[in-house]
């Protein structure tokens, strides 16, 4: 079986595949042009997938029917299109819990960096403008003891809930395609309908998985319905929200700041307005990016082209209904 994998991961994962007598084709340099990505995808069976960039649409899989497997080196498939893998019976392995801690982490701290206004400071910093003690700059706010909005309460956001738990003591409401007990029984969280959420946030973050359906979900209208000191934390999908209404939004503040892992368009424009305001602190999309995340991804993409390998079930697969239509 012939493994592509789209850009070089942790060693782990090679050495498990090549262990497992796998052969594995990686391009020697990076940044694949489609292309080149497309001519890989044709001369190869199965493909280790890293980031988003590549979509796995009908075009795709019409284009390169020797495709059997893809292992994709994240949690999120929203560039696959899982509906068209099923008809085709070709699994879609994805990397689950091994990331929601360090996720999770980044939502926390842009939060707290908005929250006290560490970017803003950091570049006055720079700029050689330290400035004197002043009781009335540059003031952030605490978090202790706010309500915590968690729109799409599953592994991410439930750690993200326990951390601001524990650390700020902070009420936790959030809306969700199903109830969690877990989260109710162990942090007294609240399930809220998606007006109350919007309403009653002084941190709104958004952890749900993205679909077409939802595409700028965060937009005018919801940022019009947020409260003034509201803090808005992407770390999802830069799709969730319309950019230029949560611009405007900030500028005319209707609410107090904005912390994004993940842009809309990604990669963002280096001219886009929202970089110079200073109550916004924008990451690029390093939710994952630890040596543990990334090992723990490494290892779990490779087990589940191993396991396909042995004609097994994938260990984390997104589309497990194929093997129980199968079976
Ligand atoms: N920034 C990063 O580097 C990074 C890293 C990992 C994951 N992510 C993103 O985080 C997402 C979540 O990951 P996870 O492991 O927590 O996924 P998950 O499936 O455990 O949780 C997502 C939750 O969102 C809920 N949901 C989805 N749409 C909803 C809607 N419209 N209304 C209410 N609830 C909704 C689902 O029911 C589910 O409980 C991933 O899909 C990915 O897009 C980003
Ligand atoms: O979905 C994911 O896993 C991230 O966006 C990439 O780490």
């Amino acid at each position: 079986m012939k493994v592509f994998i789209t850009k070089r991961i942790p060693e782990i994962g090679i050495h498990l595949l090549e262990n497992a007598g796998l052969e594995i084709f990686i391009p020697e340099h990076e940044n694949l042009s489609q292309e080149e990505w497309l001519s890989y995808c044709k001369s190869n069976d199965v493909i280790l997938s890293v980031g988003s960039e590549f979509k796995y649409d009908k075009d795709f899989f019409n284009e390169c029917p020797n495709i059997k497997a893809i292992a994709l080196y994240s949690v999120g498939f929203d560039h696959v299109d899982i509906q068209e893998a099923n008809q085709r019976n070709i699994p879609i392995g994805n990397t689950p819990d091994v990331l929601s801690k360090a996720t999770s982490d980044v939502a926390f701290l842009l939060m707290q960096s908005v929250a006290r206004r560490a970017a803003y400071n950091f570049e006055k910093v720079k700029s050689g403008n330290w400035g004197d003690f002043d009781p009335l700059h540059a003031l952030g706010q605490e978090l202790y003891g706010k309500t915590l909005g968690i729109f799409g309460l599953g592994r991410i956001g439930f750690e993200m809930a326990k951390k601001s738990k524990v650390a700020f003591d902070m009420d936790i409401i959030y809306h969700n395609r199903h109830r969690s007990e877990e989260a109710e029984n162990e942090l007294g969280a609240k399930y809220v309908s998606f007006e109350e959420l919007i309403a009653q946030s002084d941190v709104l973050s958004i952890h749900a998985n993205f679909k077409p359906e939802q595409k700028e979900l965060f937009n005018k209208s919801v940022f019009e319905k947020m409260k003034e000191n509201a803090i808005f934390v992407n770390t999802a999908r830069g799709g969730f929200h319309n950019q230029k209404d949560l611009y405007d939004a900030l500028t005319e503040r209707k609410i107090w700041g904005a912390g994004l892992d993940v842009t809309n368009p990604e990669p963002i424009f280096k001219e886009d307005p929202i970089l110079g305001l200073s109550n916004v602190c924008v990451l690029p999309h390093i939710g994952s990016a630890t040596i543990e995340a990334r090992s723990g991804m490494a290892k779990l993409a490779a087990e589940n082209l191993i396991a396909f390998s042995k004609r097994e079930k994938m260990p984390t697969c997104a589309n497990p209904e194929i093997y129980s239509r199968n079976s």
